[in-house]
Formats: C-alpha cells, structure tokens, sequence
C-alpha cells in the first residue's frame, strides 16, 4: 500500500450538493442511447455481407457431366463441369472441359469403335467401364450421384443394322448402372443421328467463340460481326441483331456433317424442313434471342476411313472388270512405292502398291462424291442433297479429318490456304514410301500414328474435294479454320451435346433467383420500415437524455465552484513526493 498510487474518479457532483442525478445513471443513459445506436447500423453491413457470402458459396459450387464419344474409329471419353447457373435467363450454363493437374484436358480415347461388338455385345459395356473408371478420378466422389452421363454413338453404329444397335445399348444400359452411380437414365444411352450431332458441333464452337452470348463482354464476343436475324414471331415477322454464328464441317471416320445458320426466313422457306433445325437454347421457352435455325446435314459413308473402303472396293471393281484381277492393284492415292494390303467385309484381302500421283488420286476419288446422282432442288452438294448458297463472308471451322489431316503430317492446322494445302499435298504423295517411312522412323511427324501416315495421300485428296467440289467452297475462300482447341478449349461436338442436353438446368437457378429477388425486395421494404422505427425510437431516447442532463446540469455547482475541486487525487507515498518534488501535503489530494 505504502509503494502504490491509488486513483480516485470524483464526479463534479459528488459534492456535498445532494446531487439528484447519481453518476451511475448518467452511465446509463449513455449506455442505452450507444446501444440503440449499434443495434441500428451495426446489422446493415452484417446482413448485407451474409447475403453476398451466401450468393457467392452458391455460385461456387461445381457440377459435372461426363460425354462419351462412341465414334466408328474408337470411343473418347470427355468430362465438363460448370458453376451454378447466374439465374439470369439471358446466361447459358458456363461449361468448362475439365483439366488435370498439368492443364491438359482430362480425356481418354479407347480402340476400336462401339460397332466393332456387333458380334459380341455382352463385351461393350466393359470397353466403356474402362473410361469411365478414367474419368471417375478426375470428380468428387461425393459428386458421382448428381453427375450425368451421356453415352452418344455416331456414324459406325448407326452402319449397323438396329438389331445390333439395339443389343449393344443393352448391355451398356444394363450393366453401367451396376458399377456407377452417375446420373445415367436409359435415353442416355443412345445413337444420335448425323443432324445432331452436325448440331452440337454447331453449338460446340459458337459457345466457345462467344456467338451466343447477348452481353457485349468478353474480347472475342465483342469483335464477332453482328447479324440481323429475321424471325417470325407467332404471324408477324420480327427482324433482331445478335453476333454472327460460324458455320461448320465435321469429316470423321464415317461421316461428314455441314452446318451453318439460315439468319433469313426468305431463304428458310426454300430449304426443306428434314434439313433444316430449329431449337432454342435457352431454359425458357419463349427465348427468342436464343432461338437459332440451322441447315444442317450429314453425309454417311463419306468420313475418311469409309471413304477409303468405298475407294478400294471401287478399284478392285475396276480392275475385275478391267485387268480381270491382276494384284497387287495400282493405286495413285498411296504414296510413291508403298505397299498395302486391306481386308474387305467379305474377309478376302488385296493388295495395293502406291503411284503416288495425288493430282490423279483427286480425280480418282470424284465419283465417290456422288455429284451426279439428280438433284430435284439446286444448287446440291453430295449425293443430290439440296444445299442452300453459303453467305462467303461468314467464317466456317473444319473438325476431326480436317483438323488431323492439315496438322498431324503437314503441320499446317488453323487457318487454311488451298494453294499451301494442295502443295503440301502433292509433295507427300510423290516422296518415295522409303524415305518417308524412314522419316517417321526418325520419328518426324511425332502426332501421327502409323495408320494417318499410311493414308495421309488419300484423306488429303478426299478432304480437298469434298471441301471444293462437294460442298462447293471455292479455292480462293479465306474463312475457313481447321480447329481442334478454339481458345484452349476442345471443341468438339460433345461439349454440343452437353449443352444443348442441360439446356433446362438453368430454369431451376432461374426461378431461384427470381424468388430471392422477390424476398429481398420484401426484406428490404420491411427492414426499412424497422429502421424508420428505430431510428424514431432512437429520437426520442436521446431527446429524453438531453432534457433529463439539462435538468440535472440546474442542479449541479457551476463550472467555477468544481474548479476549486479535486477531480482526482492522488494519495503517495512520502518517498514518491520526494522523488518528484511535488508540493504536497501528507493525506491531501491534487488537482492534475
Ligand atoms: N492424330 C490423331 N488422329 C485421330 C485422333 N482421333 C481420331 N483420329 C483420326 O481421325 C479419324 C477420324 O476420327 P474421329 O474424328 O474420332 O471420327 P469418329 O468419331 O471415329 O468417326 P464418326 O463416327 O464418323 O464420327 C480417324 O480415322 C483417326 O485416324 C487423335 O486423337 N489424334
């Protein structure tokens, strides 16, 4: 006690006065008008960011898909994910392609084609197993009941008779379901037809580029041209403005599908309807600015590798008739020297030695086009199907064949030039099969397998004139993209189908967040009025503490009395005044 300074607070009005108003009241009048006050603005900005958090969690939250891709030369698995949906009505799903850790794209390719069980269907659904054990690894485990699944086959199964098909997806439906519990009802198990999937390539990169969306953000989305659009709304024709879409052409093993948009009802009408699609991808249904009409067709048995059974089936016609079977068959559209041998569907095998003459092999390849079967509406493209003229001045992309033949070996993928192509062309089909046999040896075209190498000559004939002479594309057009990734993302028409599959999933975001709307507005009126109330009540309380001060100031001592006062004392010790030499009486207090 002796070594401490103790601290007194005295009140001015703790005189001898008889105060009227105790000092504890004074603290707690201050107390109630500062809680007032907090319990009015300190919710604003709690609320508000509970609210955002909220949002924000939401939208973070990742679903996924899973595409399987069962073509005529094998089956690739593809796995997608996207955020929820914004709620606006004007948004498509954001569909990402997923990647793995070192960014590539999570994708797995198995050989050979779905249609290649047609004997042994109990066998496919193990083939499929095998990607999608694969893709399993890539998604969270707690997210395999709400992923969905989509296993889609295109031109080797739809070769097959419906019997098979049929058989196959059986055994897919039946025993996927077994071992996964991916979203997978039976209708997503299916074999599309050519138009369709001709449409999911159409949607794959006009998503990809930005063509569909209606805000003009995003670098590539604001530099596409814009288009009017002529529609019809319910009998009245409406003309609307929304970016330019491409158009594309998709050769594959088995087929070639071409799809671009009709923008013009006046042309629309010329086109007959089993050419032409119409839907709408957006979740409501009346969505005019999504609403898109497309021509769009597909060509079976003119993908590269069925035209190249079709072509040799063709020579050894020939040469039956002509030669009356002299082997091995001379054929232009192999390289220089090299030898083949292929069996047909009857299992017999010929034997084929390249001239290498790619300008020969171009005409060689001509009437597999199939350009003079009648055309009962011009202007045609292959095989007598009407095709409407093509807008030049409208950009296209080439995929799978168009893409592999102009890079894997020529290196030359992306923008195409005819006069470079045909020069690259003609260059590899008259080089000696020994010296390029001995070039891939040396491993010099690293993104070509032994089966692209041997055919390159011929695809490359056949992608030339199903491009110009087919689909009628004139040597000097400059618009034309052989793609695979358009901005680092697959383009393939799988992303399509999930988009034009998960179309309605948005609808629930979107009526979510209507609803929200809805009750914020609510929140918002009725918070206000709450405020409104507290803040009178807050009024009225600090009005009372001001007259209840006042009254209590009249009965206080004035300022100059508590002058003479002491508003705090210090009680010493002797040792502490000598230390500081403070004037000091033993027991007495000072004014500070
Ligand atoms: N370099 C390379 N070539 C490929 C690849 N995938 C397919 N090809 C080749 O491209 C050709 C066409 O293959 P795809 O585009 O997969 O066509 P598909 O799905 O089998 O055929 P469709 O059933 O007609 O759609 C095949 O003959 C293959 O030789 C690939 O990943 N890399």
């Amino acid at each position: 006690m002796n070594n401490m300074a103790r601290i007194y607070f005295n009140s001015p009005c703790s005189n001898s006065n008889g105060n009227k108003m105790p000092p504890v009241w004074r603290w707690i009048l201050l107390a109630v008008i500062i809680i007032v006050a907090l319990s009015i603005f300190l919710p604003l900005p709690h609320i508000f960011s509970f609210h955002k958090s909220h949002a924000a969690e939401h939208l973070q939250e990742l679903h996924y898909g899973i595409v399987i891709d069962c073509g005529s030369s094998g089956s690739r698995v593809f796995v997608y994910f996207w955020p929820t949906h914004s709620g606006n009505p004007r948004d498509l799903l954001d569909i990402q392609q997923l990647l793995d850790d070192s960014g590539k794209a999570v994708v797995k390719k198995v050989s050979p084609g779905l249609s290649s069980f047609e004997d042994n269907p109990g066998a496919a659904s193990d083939h499929i197993k095998e990607l999608l054990l694969y893709a399993q690894k890539y998604i969270p485990a707690n997210k395999y009941p709400e992923t969905v699944l989509y296993v889609l086959a295109t031109a080797g199964m739809r070769m097959l008779p419906e019997s098979a098909q049929r058989a196959i997806l059986l055994d897919l439906r039946n025993d996927i379901k077994k071992d996964f519990s991916f979203i997978a009802p039976e209708n997503h198990f299916e074999v599309i037809s050519g138009k369709q999937e001709g449409v999911y390539a159409w949607i794959a990169i006009n998503y990809v580029l930005g063509r569909f969306s209606h805000s003009s953000a995003g670098s590539d989305s604001s530099a596409a041209p814009v288009e009017l659009v002529h529609s019809v709304e319910g009998e009245t024709a409406v003309t609307h403005t929304r970016k330019r879409t491409v158009g594309i052409i998709d050769m594959g093993g088995g087929s070639v599908q071409i799809a671009f948009e009709v923008t013009d009802l006046r042309h629309s009408k010329d086109i007959p309807r089993s050419l032409l699609s119409e839907f709408n991808l957006g979740c409501q249904e009346s969505d005019i600015e999504h609403t898109y009409q497309v021509y769009v067709t597909t060509f079976l048995g003119y993908g590269a590798n069925s035209a190249r059974e079709r072509y040799e089936d063709m020579l050894i016609q020939q040469s039956e008739s002509q030669t009356r079977g002299v082997f091995p068959l001379r054929d232009v559209c192999l390289p220089a020297g090299m030898k083949q041998s292929s069996k047909n569907d009857n299992g017999e095998t010929h034997d084929f030695v390249g001239l290498g003459d790619y300008e020969a092999c171009k005409r060689a390849v001509e009437p597999l086009m199939n350009l003079t079967v009648p055309c009962s509406k011009k202007p045609c493209s292959l095989n007598g199907v009407y095709q409407p003229h093509i807008d030049l001045s409208s950009e296209f992309y080439g995929f799978s064949e168009f893409w592999y033949s102009a890079e894997d070996v020529f290196g030359i993928g992306g923008p195409y030039s005819y006069e470079e192509y045909q020069s690259k062309a003609k260059e590899f089909c008259s080089t000696s099969w020994e010296v390029l046999s001995g070039r891939y040896k040396q491993n010099l075209y690293p993104k070509a397998d032994d089966h692209r190498f041997r055919f390159q000559c011929f695809k490359s004939a056949w992608m030339s004139q199903v491009f110009h002479k087919g689909l009628s594309f004139p040597t000097t057009y400059r618009k034309f993209t052989s793609a695979q990734l358009v901005n680092g993302k697959d383009v393939g028409w799988t992303l399509g189908a999930l988009i034009y599959k998960t179309r309605f999933l948005p609808l629930r975001d979107v009526e979510k967040l209507t609803e929200q709307l809805q009750v914020s507005s609510n929140w918002r009126h009725s918070y206000s009025l709450d405020v409104s109330f507290m803040l009178m009540a807050c009024c009225f309380v600090v009005l009372t503490a001001i007259v209840v001060y006042m009254k209590w100031l009249k009965c206080c001592p004035r300022r100059a009395d508590l002058s003479r006062v002491p508003s705090m004392s210090y009680f010493m010790t002797d040792q502490d005044q000598i230390e500081q030499g403070l004037q000091f009486t033993k027991g007495q207090g000072f004014i500070l």
